[in-house]
């Protein structure tokens, strides 16, 4: 249990529906999709219907200050069964980098390597009040794209497992480090002007309307008592 797992749920039942892709960059192949992730009948671009007019409002914040830069989609829409999928591949990841096999591990080592893992991927909890973000439809994995079409240095790739991936990890670093906390703290901006929320331990993820959306808002404003909208999809 995360502490927004205890915000409730009330389910408005809006619909998912595509992405249009051809408004923002987008990042292709899609990174799970190659690695065999278990997609059913929705595609990753795929989000909660009301949240498209919040993506193209940050996009339009963001071209207000560079006109030819994009929002970059990374992930949205993720199923149970691939949190669970991404779960065990990061773990699995962990291992080899670390150049450990399961038989050889201890399970102390096997309590911190999952520790680690779950410092960055939510649980893919099948319990309908303890939803993965991205499987309610309402999270997005972001970053943006400058005017030459490359993807601009955050200092970090999407899904890290380390400290860099703390969005201020950057903020009283280096001259070249700064650059990477001001380009983290534009994409936060104009994710937050449109009305998401950012997960406080990643610098990509954002989320509107879900429990941690709702949580977050409550945090700031401790007299609001925001329920989340969206709960699991399927
Ligand atoms: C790891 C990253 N892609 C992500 O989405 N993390 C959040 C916490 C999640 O798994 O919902
Ligand atoms: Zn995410």
């Amino acid at each position: 249990m995360r502490p927004y797992h205890q915000v409730p749920i009330i389910e408005c039942g809006e619909p998912l529906v595509e992405i249009p892709l051809e408004l923002f960059a987008v990042e292709s192949p899609h990174p799970y999709e190659k690695l065999g992730a278990p997609y059913g009948e929705h595609s990753p671009y795929f989000i909660r219907e009301s949240l498209i007019d919040n993506l193209i409002e940050a996009q339009s914040y963001l071209q207000s200050i560079h006109p030819n830069w994009r929002i970059q989609i990374f992930d949205a829409y993720r199923p149970v069964a691939v949190q669970q999928f991404m779960v065990d591949y990061s773990f699995a990841q962990a291992l080899s980098e670390r150049g450990l096999t399961q038989a050889q591990l201890s399970s102390t080592k096997r309590q911190e390597i999952w520790e680690a893992v779950y410092q960055i991927w939510a649980v893919p909890s099948l319990d309908e009040k303890t939803p993965p973000p991205h499987s309610t439809g309402a999270a997005v994995d972001v970053t943006l794209v400058d005017d030459n079409g490359r993807v601009v240095d955050m200092g970090s790739p999407i899904d890290e497992m380390s400290e860099r991936s703390l969005p201020d990890y950057f903020a009283n670093n280096s001259v070249e480090a700064q650059q990477y906390h001001s380009h983290r703290q534009l994409l936060h901006n104009v994710m937050l002007k449109a009305g998401f929320q950012r997960n406080p331990r990643e610098w990509w993820h954002f989320s509107l309307g879900d429990q941690m959306w709702a949580w977050l808002n409550n945090q700031l404003i401790p007299t609001n008592s925001l329920t989340a909208r969206y709960g699991r999809v399927v």
